[in-house]
């Protein structure tokens, strides 16, 4: 059986009073946008009328993929366990952006290929060294499966003190990995699913479909049930991937501690996606950072109704999106919590 999570929809207790109170800010009603949406989940998540978020922590976690051995990546497997050392050296785009704000980063290995050496930022929870090919069997035992949950949730445990959680990932070949999950959940096609991830052209993209479609048929032959009809269990041990099923851990032990996380690009996307199988609430607590330039993520983020708060055609992944969005998730809340009101800056509101 696959791990069990109990996430708690968001009450509505407080809803009037947090939407009054965005409204008597002095401003004209509804001029922060997509600031105010932020500070009313925020204030929601929190359930209070004070939100606070002080304290962030970013987790990257990071995992090989055997089939990227058929060719559904522009880059070798190699430069997953290289990343990660770029990572814990400081050198990587989310290392440099977490310094930026502030953020401490921290790698968790559930899956690396290479044994990578102890680190103070490094996280040893390594379930396999990389999951098997799936266009020839199934990527992942239902213990692999429950192990990555719960490596992801265990991470989250860690981080007591932290308002608000970021998640970001490495592992070459995820997007097809993630195309290959979405395909497996929603039934949407793989030429729909797959895009060019670190870089492919037109032809890299159009095999990269080709594999994912002869996966989810050599799974469908497995499981006797077309795809759109799998079980979470199915899919995550037919096609998913180690980082990918613990950052879906991550996300629904942060909602069940009712705390917000902040949702990458497309490959986090999926990984709430799959969460969202297991326990739909996860995605009262999402807070979307960015629409990835990674076609499906689009569609993707249309399915959730999401309003991703920025949109710079990124196509990096590692939490680099999440981190940029932090500040801005920040300033929602401080506008939230220290803007003054009509009534207490004796400013006239509108007639
Ligand atoms: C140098 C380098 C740094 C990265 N940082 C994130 N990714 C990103 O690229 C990978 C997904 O793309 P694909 O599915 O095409 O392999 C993931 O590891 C992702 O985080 C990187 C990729 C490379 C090459
Ligand atoms: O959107 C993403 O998560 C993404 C896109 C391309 C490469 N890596 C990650």
């Amino acid at each position: 059986m696959l791990k069990a999570f109990q996430v708690a929809p968001l009450s509505s207790e407080l809803d009037d009073d947090i939407q009054h109170k965005i409204d008597f800010k002095t401003k004209p009603p509804g001029s922060l946008g997509g600031l105010e949406s932020i500070a009313y989940q925020v204030a929601r998540i929190q359930r209070t009328l004070t939100p606070t978020i002080e304290r962030a922590q970013m987790l990257v976690f990071a995992a090989d993929h055997g089939a990227v051995d058929k060719g559904i990546s522009a880059f070798p497997q190699e430069v997953t366990a290289q990343m990660v050392t770029n990572f814990l050296a400081g050198g990587a785009a989310v290392s440099v952006f977490c310094r930026q704000h502030q953020v401490p980063l921290k790698v968790v290995d559930v899956g690396v290929k290479v044994d990578m050496p102890d680190h103070p930022l490094l996280s040893k929870r390594k379930v396999a060294s990389a999951s098997q090919d799936f266009s020839e069997q199934a990527a992942l035992t239902l213990d692999e499966v429950n192990q990555a949950l719960s490596a992801g949730a265990d991470e989250v445990d860690a981080c007591q003190d932290v308002d608000i959680l970021l998640f970001g990932e490495m592992g070459i070949g995820n997007t097809g990995v993630s195309s290959c999950m979405m395909s497996a959940i929603t039934g949407t096609k793989p030429e729909q699913t797959a895009g060019r991830g670190t870089g492919l052209d037109d032809a890299g993209v159009s095999k990269k479909a080709q594999i994912i479609a002869a996966s989810l048929k050599r799974a469908e032959q497995a499981l006797h049930k077309p795809v759109g009809e799998w079980a979470p269990w199915e899919v995550a041990t037919q096609v998913g991937g180690l980082e990918i099923l613990a950052m879906s851990g991550a996300m629904l032990r942060s909602a069940e501690l009712g705390k917000p996380f902040v949702v990458d690009g497309f490959i986090c996307t999926v990984a709430l996606l799959f969460a969202s199988q297991i326990q739909a609430a996860v995605t009262d607590y999402a807070i979307f950072a960015h629409q990835s330039d990674e076609q499906a993520h689009k569609t993707l983020l249309q399915q959730f109704q999401a309003e991703p708060i920025l949109k710079l055609d990124l196509r990096l992944g590692e939490g680099s999106g999440a981190i940029l969005s932090y500040p801005i998730i920040k300033s929602a809340v401080v506008f939230f919590n220290d803007m003054a009101s009509f009534e207490s800056a004796g400013v006239s509101n509108a007639t």
